[in-house]
Formats: C-alpha cells, structure tokens, sequence
C-alpha cells in the first residue's frame, strides 16, 4: 500500500485548470521526483498535499484513508512536511524557537523549558541534519544562510517524526556544498523511514536522489517512472517536448 496518494485529483481556479485528473502514489521510504516545465502544476501540487489548496475534485489518502486537508496544520497531523525554498520560519527567533514552534516544551512551572529545547534542537541538528555552520541553537534564523534555513526545517520534521517530507525547489538558492548536504540528507533520511517529494527544474538533482520521477504537463501527468526504468535523457525529452 502507498503511503500518501492523490486520487483523480483537479484543481482549478477559476476557470483555470492547473491539475487534470492527477494521480499518483508517493511509496514508504521513497524519494519521488515530481517534474516539469514552468506551470505544469507542481507547486499546486504540494500546496494540495500540504493543505494550502483544496481539491477542486478528487482526493488524497494517507495509508489508504481518505484525507481533507483544510490547512498545514491537517497535513503535518497526517505526518507531511512542506520545506519551501523560503520556508516557514521566524526570522526573529532562535533556531531551537522555530524547531519548537507551536509545540513548545513546557517545565512543571508551565515555562517555556529553554533548555531542554535547545538541547534537543542541537541534537537533531548534529544528528540527523549535517548542514555546516550551525553551532548554536541561539543562533537568530535571519542570520542564517538558505540551506542552514532548510536544515533547520528539516531538523523540525524529523524530531517530529514526519513521514513524508515535501520539498519545493529546494536547491534553488543553494550552495553547491549546501546543495550536496540536503540531497544526501533526503537519502539519509529515507534510510530512516522518510519519504520524500522533490520538486525542481534541475534533473540532475532529481536523478541523483529519486527512486522515482513523475513529469506534468499542463496540470496533467505525462510519465511515471521509476529510475530503474529510464535515463536522464528521457526524463529530459519528456519535460522538454511534451
Ligand atoms: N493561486 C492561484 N491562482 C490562480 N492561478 C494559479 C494559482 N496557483 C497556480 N496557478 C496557475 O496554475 C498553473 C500551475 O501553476 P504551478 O505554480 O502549480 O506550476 P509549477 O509547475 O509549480 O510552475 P513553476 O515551475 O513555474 O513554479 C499555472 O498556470 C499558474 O498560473
């Protein structure tokens, strides 16, 4: 059984159809590439899966359950973390803050329990996530560079215990070092049990992390394939031509 799947799902606004008949399976401990040229419906497509946008028709499934996702919050209960290029962060607090954010840790007092919040921050950050230059949990996350800004993000979702990550164009803004760091940090974290959705323009990127690669065009899907099955010049041709 998939662990999150999109059901004949459309999405139109207004009388624009970005998504048509969309649907497609995101598998456990897998790495899906999600493709395609300049508005073939990507970005609606994580926004669907991350609660930001509803279906127009159509649904999700979390383990075969139906699913309604009327905002972030339902899709991160359901186990989905969107990491955007400039991701939901608070620029004026502390790293362990924003790791925290909305779910706090509290002492017996009923304070804000600081220190245990930072503590588990600068584990997660040495242990799961290998961004360098992160040495304090202090640290303001404005100060911070876009891929220490993912890390951090990322570090949320696995002390959370997500089990899809979903991740939109983040490479963009990147370092090629900072670039290696998060695509090895996908596969590290699919070893773990962590699925993932990558969207970008760069097929290389994509080619070296995904299991799997789903192509769009004009809010319909064009090709789903697994790597095993194609090469990087017919994932090329199919985001090109069609
Ligand atoms: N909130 C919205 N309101 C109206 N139209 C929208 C909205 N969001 C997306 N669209 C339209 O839906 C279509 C798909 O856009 P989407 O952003 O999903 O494409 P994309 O594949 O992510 O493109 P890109 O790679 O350029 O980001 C486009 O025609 C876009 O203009």
């Amino acid at each position: 059984m998939s662990l999150l799947a999109l059901h004949n799902v459309n999405k139109s606004f207004g009388p624009l159809k970005a998504l048509n008949d969309l649907s497609f399976e995101i598998g456990e401990n897998e790495v899906v590439g999600l493709l395609g040229d300049n508005g073939a419906g990507k970005s609606t497509t994580v926004n669907l899966i991350s609660g930001i946008h509803q279906p127009t028709s159509g649904h999700i499934s979390v383990d075969g359950k139906k699913q309604s996702f009327t905002c972030r919050r339902d899709s991160a209960e359901a186990g989905v973390e969107t990491i955007y290029q400039n991701t939901a962060l608070v620029d004026s607090l502390s790293i362990s803050r924003n790791i925290f954010l909305g779910r706090e840790i509290a002492n017996r007092f009923g304070m804000l329990d600081l220190k245990a919040m930072r503590d588990i921050s600068m584990q997660v950050l040495e242990s799961a996530v290998h961004i360098s230059g992160i040495d304090s949990p202090d640290k303001l996350v404005g100060d911070l560079s876009g891929g220490q800004k993912q890390a951090v993000a990322i570090a949320r979702a696995v002390f959370f215990k997500r089990r899809v990550l979903l991740l939109d164009e983040p490479t963009s803004a990147l370092s090629v070092r900072e670039t290696e760091a998060l695509l090895g940090q996908v596969l590290k974290l699919k070893a773990e049990g962590v699925s993932s959705v990558l969207v970008t323009h760069n097929l290389y990127h994509a080619y070296q992390v995904c299991d799997r690669f789903v192509i769009m065009s004009h809010g319909t899907k064009v090709l789903d394939v697994r790597k095993a099955d194609t090469t990087i010049e017919e994932l090329t041709q199919h985001v090109v031509l069609t």
